[in-house]
């Protein structure tokens, strides 16, 4: 089965608009664990518009699943993962002003920067992901610069599902994951998947884990976070991640 984790930039989000801590990030972590989800997502961005750096040490506190701290590897960024060490940190090219997430690594060009930050999270154990496109000789660099995971950037997927023009992206994507795989990188996925294109994407094999927020949390302002996560847990349990 390919593991869910909860990515909840999207109830600090709500959260952040009055000063309540309402909703509560560690209430909804707990919830979501609760309901079953293998792990929590955090993504900290420079401005804190949604997770604040306080949120990723007070979850590292209570977590009992996987914790993938997400972001682009700047100094404060690599501080908050060195000193909390989840079990994976996702490394995302994102400009500090990105709206979102809107690339993977151009490993062409940034490898030489990222290597080092490689290592260093390897030293303290934790389990290194590039957020990547479906690029071939790309995902061969993620290999050689030491990476032990690659994240496919799904937003490319979940736009052809959407406009009814899957089947060609979703080959390129199988290509990417079989490539990944046959190097011996795993192979997560993220960003806007949802109840529907889910299940198509985690049919392509091996897919480890899939990190879902945006959808997930809207999905729970109909039926409840609990109930959310269980519908996506329910469309996972069909997979085969491992
Ligand atoms: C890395 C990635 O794909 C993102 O989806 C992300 O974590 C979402 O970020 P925002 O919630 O800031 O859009
Ligand atoms: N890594 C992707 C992620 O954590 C969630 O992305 P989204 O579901 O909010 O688009």
């Amino acid at each position: 089965m390919t593991n869910l984790s909860v990515n909840l930039n999207k109830i600090a989000l709500l959260r952040n608009s009055r000063n309540l801590d309402l909703p509560s990030v560690i209430q909804a972590a707990n919830t979501c664990i609760n309901a079953g989800a293998h792990g929590i997502t955090v993504h900290p961005r420079p401005d804190e518009r949604h997770i604040k750096y306080a949120d990723v040490y007070a979850l590292a506190e209570i977590l009992t699943v996987e914790f993938n701290v997400e972001g682009n590897p700047t100094p404060e960024f690599m501080e908050i993962v060195c000193r909390v060490q989840p079990t994976q940190c996702t490394l995302v090219p994102d400009a500090p002003d990105a709206f979102t997430s809107d690339r993977g690594w151009n490993l062409l060009e940034e490898s030489d920067c990222l290597i080092p930050i490689i290592q260093q999270l390897k030293d303290l154990g934790i389990r290194v992901s590039l957020f990547m496109e479906c690029d071939l000789a790309q995902i061969q660099r993620a290999q050689e610069i030491g990476a032990d995971r690659i994240e496919l950037y799904t937003e490319p997927y979940a736009t052809a599902y959407r406009t009814g023009n899957v089947e060609s992206v979703f080959i390129q994507y199988a290509n990417a994951a079989r490539k990944a795989q046959s190097i011996g990188l795993g192979v997560n996925a993220g960003h806007d998947l949802n109840l529907h294109n889910l299940g198509k994407f985690c049919s392509i094999p091996g897919i480890l884990e899939v990190s879902i927020g945006h959808a997930l949390v809207a999905d729970a302002l109909d039926m409840g976070l609990f109930n959310a996560v269980k519908q996506y847990l329910k469309v996972l349990s069909n997979t085969k991640g491992d």
